[in-house]
């Protein structure tokens, strides 16, 4: 498979590690700067920066090259991104992360919100911790988890950052050097706490999720998630 990268940041750099190793060429490296013909590849893995990342998606949907996106910190864009690739009858897929283990917490976090949905003495608090270079907060990973919170518990119709409101799931965001992404969901009442972590070791993860992704997309049109790729949730 002919992979474009792009984004050649540390995740960039990590991907090509990976499909290097499965045996794929990188014939796109495009960081600032770069100019490159998108036709040249297969499929393109996008993990640039939040300002950049829809233009990056449409020039691949314009062009008929599915597109695998792990850039955080452009939601507002996302539908825009679906209209376009069901117009252009295209392939992709968004997700906040891509590692298996945050994939089997995303279902984890839905199923012990429904549990906790009629348990008003439970307080739910979302923290996540990321390197100090990342550009958005909070993390994509602790989005996805909150509106898995809003979408399964009845008390909640919307997140706040650093900050208490009623009917708002908290998120609290740290940001310390070298960390690659640590999520913390906790339920705490005056007697217990009950507490899931996923913690990334490195970013290999994040890395292998995106090539095993752009590997599944080919030949397939449709906007995807990661829950189809995985066959889980
Ligand atoms: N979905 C996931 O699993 C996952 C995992 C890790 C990181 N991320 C996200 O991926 C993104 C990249 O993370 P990173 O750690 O590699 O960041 P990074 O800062 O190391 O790399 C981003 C790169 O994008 C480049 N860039 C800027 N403008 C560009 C343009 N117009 N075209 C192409 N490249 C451009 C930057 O120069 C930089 O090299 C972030 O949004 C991060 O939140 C997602
Ligand atoms: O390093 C980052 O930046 C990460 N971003 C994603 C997010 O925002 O959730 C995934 C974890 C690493």
């Amino acid at each position: 498979m002919n992979i474009a990268l792009l984004g050649y940041g540390k995740m960039g750099k990590a991907i090509e590690q990976i499909a290097l190793k499965r045996g794929h060429n990188i014939v796109i490296k495009a960081d600032v700067g770069t100019t490159y013909n998108i036709t040249d590849a297969d499929v393109a893995i996008d993990f640039s920066i939040p300002s950049v990342a829809f233009s990056n998606i449409s020039k691949c949907l314009n062009n008929g090259v599915p597109v695998i996106s792990g850039t955080t910190g452009w939601l507002e864009d996302y539908d825009n991104a679906v209209a376009l690739c069901n117009e252009k009858k295209g392939a992709f897929i968004s997700a906040s992360n891509f590692s298996l283990g945050v994939n089997i917490f995303f279902e984890l976090n839905k199923n012990l919100a429904k549990m906790m949905s009629n348990l008003a003495q439970y307080k739910v608090r979302l923290e996540e911790i990321h390197h100090t270079q990342k550009l958005d907060a909070p993390s994509g990973t602790a989005i996805t988890l909150a509106n898995g919170i809003i979408k399964n518990h009845s008390s909640f119709d919307k997140w706040v950052l650093d900050s208490k409101e009623d009917n708002a799931v908290p998120i609290v965001a740290k940001r310390i050097e070298n960390v690659p992404g640590t999520h913390t969901v906790k339920y705490e009442s005056d007697i217990d706490f009950i507490e899931m972590k996923h913690h990334a070791h490195n970013r290999e993860g994040f890395a292998l999720g995106a090539v095993i992704a752009a590997e599944w997309i080919i030949g397939k049109t449709g906007v995807f998630t990661m829950n189809d790729v995985l066959n889980i949730g």
